[in-house]
């Protein structure tokens, strides 16, 4: 079972157990990343996305489970040697200083006494001292441990989901998962929880520790104790919704950033600069504003708390002296009290500013795990039938697909390409021949029907098995950082230099490679790298023709190139095809004339088929692009 499905399972199950009979699923609207912008969730929901965070934290905690529990334990003890200084000092005051006074009066050594305080205070000092180093050194190994695994786990996963989720889901949304989600988590896992559950335990320890020393006094501070939960619970609730302000204008501004530059072309081509930069410097200002607020909050928190600490030690002093002065007290408590008293507010600004990273780690996590539920449509196999060598012959039957639950877009159809054929797929803007193609490649599962290469269903060959046979080239032609002989090999990254030039040869992009300035090392993202349009695709070839695929699917580029590179990219596209399947969508007249067979698609429907010469002979839809590519070619 993959890590997704356990958390989807765990949420499911958490939903389940905690209200039987209820209505138990959540909302399919709620699964994966879908009810990721809602704010208005159900308690029913809320439950649901919580168990899910659950689930992914302990996913993640369970490879360091000992650790864990080892520095919890640390934080457990330094805390309670730091809240025992007062313990300490008042046992110094009210035992030790009569008996080093008695003593010396006796004429004896005053040493042990001291000894024994002075090494009691020394000894608490240093296991609270080093404890703390210790637990914070282990805290930010464990939490980039997790962390670590959290952001390849994720890559992992994205990258694994299926084109129809990528369509959807934007780069955008991606990026700021993997980048300001995990910094959220890695901000509460590196500080936040020692520091929180540090805090809460010194606070516990010391106000057991006042408990010890003088209940009543202890009274004077459960008294205290109501104007700081105001103010703390006010706190929060004021926070959460500044916060939720400031995440969705945060998203807004890494989407608009994402977007601009992913865009920069357009951008830059119909001179947007400016506009672009008011939009994001409202966006940005949105932002700046909504984080302000949530300072401001913590602007009137901090001080309630100093104030309310002070008056807390004011009020113990006042108590505890005149009952120093009855005789009723000692000394050494009353100075423990204060001591205690003074301190035992402090972790509270601690705990209340943690409190907003922890609500900003909680929407992160939620938002995290929700793209961990996601699970790719487009499944493997579980037992995959072998086809190592397809010969090419592609069938649909009975075939209708749509994306999504969306509307049909190729109905009913039967088509049968027999291997070797080449294939040349028209049609106008829209008119689903992509559609067509990417379902060969299985980049989408039909909606009903079969398709098989070679006689076997695509959805029951592994994911290899289908790489290896089925290759698509995209007009793209993109190419990743690195040099041209790894952009060559990226179907084959085992190949060897002499295969990976054979293939560039073979597709006639050897010349032009060896003009670059190192050749096949050079690195396309450098200086002198930058290839050309229809450089970019004999690369492109190449790649497909060292993957050496039974079928090939080609989208071909509709930018118009110069005619000599135009003749080139011909040449190569012809010594590429060879013998293999191909289904190519042809924008150049050039391309149709080596096809062995036109389809024109129109409105999802394949309206004509038949080879060129056949189809310019019936005079319809393809007679007249042809007769329009003649005409734009004679121009
Ligand atoms: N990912 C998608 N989700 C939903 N609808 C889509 C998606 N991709 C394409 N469509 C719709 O499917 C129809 C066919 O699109 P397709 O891209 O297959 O056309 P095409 O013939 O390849 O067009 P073009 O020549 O402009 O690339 C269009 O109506 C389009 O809006």
């Amino acid at each position: 079972m993959s890590r997704a499905d356990r958390t989807r399972r765990r949420g499911r199950q958490a939903v389940n157990a905690s209200a039987p009979g209820e209505a138990q699923r959540p909302d399919p609207t709620l699964l994966g990343t879908q009810g990721e912008e809602r704010l208005d969730l159900s308690v029913q929901e809320r439950k649901y996305v919580r168990a899910r965070s659950w689930a992914l934290l302990k996913d993640l905690a369970r490879p360091v489970k000992w650790k864990l529990i080892l520095t919890a334990l640390l934080v457990v003890i330094s805390n309670a040697a730091r809240a025992s200084f007062p313990l300490i000092i008042a046992w110094g005051i009210d035992w030790g200083l009569p008996q080093v006074v008695s003593t010396l009066e006796a004429g004896g050594s005053a040493a042990p006494v001291v000894a024994a305080v002075g090494g009691t205070y020394v000894g608490a000092a240093l296991t609270a001292g080093l404890l703390l180093g210790t637990y914070t050194w282990m805290t930010a190994r464990l939490s980039q441990a997790m962390l670590l695994d959290l952001r390849v786990w994720v890559f992992r996963h994205t990258q694994r989901l299926s084109l129809e989720f990528h369509e959807k889901y934007t780069s955008g949304r991606v990026i700021s998962r993997q980048t300001s989600d995990l910094d959220s988590l890695r901000e509460l896992l590196d500080q936040g929880v020692s520091s929180l559950v540090s805090g809460l335990m010194f606070m516990l320890f010391t106000g057991i520790s006042i408990v010890l020393l003088d209940w009543r006094s202890a009274l004077i501070l459960l008294v205290a104790f109501i104007p700081v939960s105001i103010a703390v619970r006010w706190y929060q609730v004021r926070s959460e919704a500044v916060y939720r302000e400031s995440r969705v204008s945060s998203a807004r501004m890494i989407v608009n950033f994402v977007e601009t530059m992913t865009g920069i072309r357009a951008v830059q081509a119909f001179r947007k600069e400016r506009a672009n930069d008011r939009t994001y410097e409202t966006l940005a200002g949105k932002y700046r504003d909504d984080m302000l607020k949530s300072l401001n909050l913590f602007g009137i928190l901090q001080p309630t708390l100093v104030i309310t600490g002070n008056l807390t030690v004011v009020a113990m002093l006042l108590f505890g002296g005149f009952r120093v002065l009855d005789g009723t007290l000692a000394v050494g408590v009353l100075v423990a009290l204060l001591l205690a008293g003074k301190r035992v507010f402090q972790p509270m600004e601690q705990v209340a500013m943690f409190y907003s990273s922890f609500q900003s780690a909680t929407a992160a996590l939620e938002k995290v795990s929700g793209l961990l539920e996601e699970a790719p449509t487009v499944r493997e196999a579980e037992q995959p039938v072998s086809l190592p060598e397809a010969d090419g012959r592609i069938e649909f039957t009975d075939a209708e697909f749509g994306y999504g639950d969306g509307q049909v877009i190729l109905p009913r159809f039967d088509l049968t390409i027999p291997a070797g054929q080449t294939v040349a797929v028209v049609g106008q803007t829209g008119a689903g021949k992509s559609t067509l193609v990417k379902l060969i490649a299985r980049f989408y599962d039909l909606s009903s029907g079969s398709l098989t290469l070679d006689g076997v269903s695509l959805d029951q060959l592994s994911a290899s098995d289908l790489r290896r046979n089925v290759v698509m080239v995209t007009q793209e032609a993109f190419l990743f950082s690195g040099s041209v002989a790894e952009n060559i090999a990226l179907g084959r990254p085992d190949a060897s230099d002499a295969e990976i030039q054979t293939a560039a040869q073979a597709v006639g992009a050897h010349e032009f490679i060896l003009s670059l300035p190192e050749g096949y090392e050079t690195d396309v993202t450098k200086r002198g790298g930058r290839l050309s349009a229809g450089q970019r695709q004999l690369v492109s070839f190449a790649r497909a023709f060292l993957a050496d695929p039974a079928v090939l699917i080609l989208d071909e580029a509709t930018s118009s190139l110069d005619l000599p590179s135009e003749r080139l990219v011909q040449q190569g596209l012809t010594r590429l095809l060879g013998d293999r399947t191909a289904l190519i969508i042809a924008h150049r007249l050039s391309t149709v004339e080596i096809a062995d067979r036109v389809l024109v698609v129109h409105d999802g429907r394949v309206v004509e088929d038949g080879s060129p010469a056949e189809l310019i002979e019936a005079g319809g839809r393809f007679a007249e692009l042809h007769a329009a590519w003649k005409d734009s070619l004679v121009g």
